[in-house]
């Protein structure tokens, strides 16, 4: 007897590729606008009109409360009971939908059309004391917060909401398409394209800000909300094409994961899930919200000298050819994963390594920090998938988590103590700059490559989505409080410091180098619970 096999889309390798691309660049424009501001912190700092007068503690705050509705208002929660009620395709949408209605509200605030309004009057005396937070002991706003600073929170709080619930979406999007096929590839390609998201922004937001000479700090969140408007078409494609898979498969939306409250207590219960949040949260916590403050970082702690305005290096060219070459260095690190024969690998190898050196010679010439910054997600672009692959097939996810803490460790103490050493040595200084943030760029793949697969070893497969859930959660209140507290250190450490771009940051370096410390902790206690619990959190992925 004949069987008729019927082809679905996820079964052509070509359309269930095109799925992920759909889903991965709606991450992308979500990745540059979560740090849209990041690299203009000094801009920010400035009166009106070039900037919006927000000092360190203004700008820690505005830039944690992406976060803030997840962790206090359970909207995690929520997100995860929607997604499990509704399936992917509709949250996926709705994903898009709050995250461009929290980034419009974040343009508006920026906007020049704020300024001198009603609803900056309105802003400026109220909502400095919001009574159900304060019994929390924690608080959105502060007394003396920019009005500009008080809406973009809130638009930027609306986002995050839309933000993470795209996060585990996706996530449940690549389990979908890619269950028993290439899903760990699929899941290392869509980190990889995030953090390209990360070098976007970190170049394209000063560029759109400076454009013509005239500072604008609204254009570059403008530029943002273009791209969030492009991850929203993304979302709306996927949509159809889900909905098509499904009326192929027969299938109503995947319900066999759902997200049960229940579910908490037994994920609680087990001290492997504990060791990896808590770890999730300290790694996580030294990094994003690092990145937030690391381009004023280089700026305070670098000697720039100023480039001619009209020179080639000042050019917009210059910026559009190094992001092509940017661009290069990481379609052809991404690649070097693919490529089966030995000598078109290593020529892949060598062609990478090549344009990133012509990259970092750009950035050089255009002494700017920004671009300095932006080689920090590249490494990751092209190790991420490699070390996923390696997880699968060697295993050691265990020892990867504390070799990655350490190499944060050493990154921290190196920007804290050694790159001061070389202020007014400009060479000397960026070629410092260049390795620290490779090296923390490598630390940042070997953690999301072993920590994130390491979830399904430790709790059961039909908890699993309760799980991720939780651990975003976990991991939402480090990213809420420590560009917060870094905000507020600097503040507290540079008494009458006006200049924003000299600022000493050692103090805020050495606490995210004691995260490290703490994280590297938890990670040895692991290795110690791995083993004598048989986790196999050090056993490959894929057995032979
Ligand atoms: C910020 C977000 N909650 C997060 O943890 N992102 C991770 C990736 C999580 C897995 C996504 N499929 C990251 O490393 O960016």
């Amino acid at each position: 007897m004949t069987e008729v096999i019927q082809k679905t889309l996820r079964d052509s390798a070509a359309l269930r590729w095109t799925a992920l691309l759909l889903l991965a660049l709606a991450m992308f424009c979500a990745y540059i606008f979560m740090d849209i501001l990041s690299p203009i912190k000094d801009l920010m700092a400035q009166a009106y009109p070039v900037g919006r007068g927000w000092d360190s503690t203004a700008f820690g705050t505005m830039q944690g409360s992406e976060t803030f509705l997840n962790v206090f208002v359970f909207f995690l929660i929520f997100a995860g009971i929607i997604l499990d009620k509704m399936g992917v395709r509709f949250t996926a949408v709705l994903s898009g939908a709050v995250m461009l209605a929290g980034a419009l509200i974040k343009y508006y605030a920026i906007s020049t059309a704020f300024h001198g309004s009603g609803i900056e009057v309105w802003f400026t005396n109220h909502l400095n004391h919001i009574p159900v937070f304060e019994q929390l002991g924690v608080s959105p706003f502060y007394e003396g917060m920019p009005a500009s600073a008080k809406v973009a929170a809130c638009g930027f709080m609306i986002f995050g909401c839309g933000a993470e619930m795209g996060g585990i979406t996706v996530s449940r999007g690549i389990v979908k398409w890619f269950k028993g096929r290439e899903m760990a590839l699929a899941m290392g390609s869509e980190m990889a394209l995030a953090r390209l998201g990360v070098a976007t922004c970190m170049i394209f937001s000063p560029f759109f800000a400076k454009l013509g000479g005239h500072i604008d700090v609204s254009r570059s969140v403008a530029f943002g909300v273009v791209l969030l408007c492009i991850a929203l078409i993304m979302f709306i494609v996927y949509f159809f094409m889900d909905k098509k898979l499904d009326a192929q498969t027969g299938e109503a939306e995947e319900k066999d994961d759902p997200f049960k409250v229940s579910d908490i207590g037994q994920i609680l219960k087990s001290s492997g899930f504990w060791l990896v949040s808590l770890l999730c949260v300290l790694y996580y916590s030294a990094i994003f919200p690092f990145q937030k403050y690391a381009v004023n970082m280089l700026q305070c702690n670098l000697t720039f000298e100023p480039v001619p305005e009209g020179s080639f290096w000042a050019s917009t060219s210059v910026t559009i050819i190094q992001y092509v070459i940017m661009l290069i260095v990481a379609a052809t690190a991404f690649m070097f994963n693919f490529i089966k024969n030995k000598p078109a690998k290593y020529a892949t190898m060598a062609l990478s390594i090549l344009f990133l050196v012509g990259y970092c010679y750009m950035g050089y010439m255009r002494q700017s920090a920004e671009s300095i910054f932006a080689v920090f997600p590249l490494l990751a672009v092209g190790i991420t998938p490699i070390l996923g692959n390696y997880v699968d097939h060697k295993g050691k996810a265990a020892s990867m988590l504390v070799l990655g803490s350490l190499l944060l460790i050493a990154c921290h103490l190196t920007f804290a103590f050694i790159l001061p050493l070389f202020k007014g040595n400009d060479l000397g200084g960026v070629v410092v700059a260049y390795v620290t943030i490779l090296v923390l760029g490598s630390s940042f793949s070997l953690v999301p490559a072993s920590l994130w697969p390491s979830v399904p070893k430790l709790v059961d497969a039909k908890i699993i989505g309760s799980a991720y859930a939780l651990i975003f959660w976990i991991q939402n209140i480090g990213l809420w409080l420590f560009p917060l507290l870094i905000g507020k250190v600097l503040d507290a450490t540079n008494p009458g410091v006006t200049d924003p771009t000299r600022l000493n940051y050692t103090a805020p370096l050495l606490m995210l180098a004691g995260l490290g410390v703490a994280a590297l902790v938890i990670g040895l206690i692991l290795k110690v619970v791995d083993k004598k619990k048989g986790l196999g959190l050090e056993e490959p992925n894929i057995k032979a």
